[in-house]
């Protein structure tokens, strides 16, 4: 694990963007509120991991979860999409709603509900399967296409919708395991896609990257925003920065503060975050 310092002299590396030069054509705290967690709190057995998160997530808009190492963002993020059910001594207490639904509540599928709130994960994994069927596994589970030619279209619009179309379409039978680790990330990006989700929450995507995947994911990841809902977690200070519009900053389970990304780091509220920022801890 890096410390935010050391993170903050390497992580420039992956670059196409700075602060400065990131388009914000509006302020993010305008944009509708798209999910509200209120009094959130997560154990695992007798450790509690969160206490009391109260966060609203904005619309069409990146926000990034930062802070050091074990204080939550993962936890967090799982909650947003139920995927903490699947470990066995996790228990969430508190309300998330995705619109004016409450996402805990006891008619809600989860396997819908992650169809709506999709995740990639920090390393690359595709299913051991050919590219298209990486794309077509969730539609067809889904029973969103009758025909082959209806498939065959969300497969091309997933997968240029992830930046990926022009590199593999003359594969497309071809293992999704025989991509580049960057080409593999786009493809789980296009599969939580393809089943048309509201939100994509994104842990670490690109951690397992080298500089110039994670700066082409960096790219889509800023124009996914005008269609989608992102949630990102992130150990690196510099892709907060250069992808969010909102950042919220955990500390020992707590959230901190969270506000439009350049307040935070340029005048952040509390002294953690400014500590954190200006890596006096990691
Ligand atoms: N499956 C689990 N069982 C028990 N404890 C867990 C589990 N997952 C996480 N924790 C604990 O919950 C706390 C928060 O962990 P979490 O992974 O959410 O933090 P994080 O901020 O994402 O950390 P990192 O930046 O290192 O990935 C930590 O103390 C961690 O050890």
């Amino acid at each position: 694990m890096k410390t935010a310092q050391a993170e903050s002299q390497t992580a420039t590396n992956g670059a196409t963007m700075t602060p400065v030069e990131k388009a914000s054509p509006q302020a993010a705290e305008t944009h509708p509120v798209k999910m509200t967690a209120r009094k959130v709190n997560v154990f695992y057995g007798a450790k509690q991991a969160l206490f009391d998160v109260d966060l609203e997530i904005r619309d069409n808009a990146v926000t990034a979860l930062i802070g050091p190492s074990g204080c939550g963002k993962s936890t967090f993020l799982r909650c947003l999409n139920r995927m903490n059910d699947v470990i066995d001594n996790c228990r969430v207490s508190g309300e998330i709603r995705l619109g004016d639904t409450n996402i805990y509540g006891a008619h809600i599928d989860p396997v819908l509900l992650r169809a709506r709130v999709g995740m990639v994960f920090q390393k690359p994994n595709p299913f051991p399967k050919s590219i298209y069927e990486n794309i077509a596994y969730g539609p067809r589970i889904h029973g969103m296409a009758e025909r082959r030619a209806q498939m065959d279209e969300i497969v091309e619009t997933s997968l240029r919708k992830a930046a990926l179309w022009d590199e593999v379409k003359d594969r497309l039978q071809e293992p999704g395991t025989g991509l580049s680790g960057g080409q593999q990330q786009r493809l789980c990006i296009a599969r939580a896609i393809a089943v048309n989700p509201e939100v994509i929450l994104m842990d670490e995507p690109c951690s397992a990257l080298d500089p110039i995947a994670t700066a082409r994911v960096e790219e889509l990841i800023d124009e996914l925003r005008e269609n989608y809902t992102i949630v990102i977690v992130t150990h690196s200070m510099q892709q907060a920065a250069r992808v969010s519009q909102r950042t919220a900053f955990f500390h020992l389970g707590n959230l901190v503060e969270e506000d439009e990304t350049d307040q935070i780091f340029t005048n952040p509220r509390d002294k953690r975050t400014q500590d954190y920022i200006t890596g006096r801890f990691g």
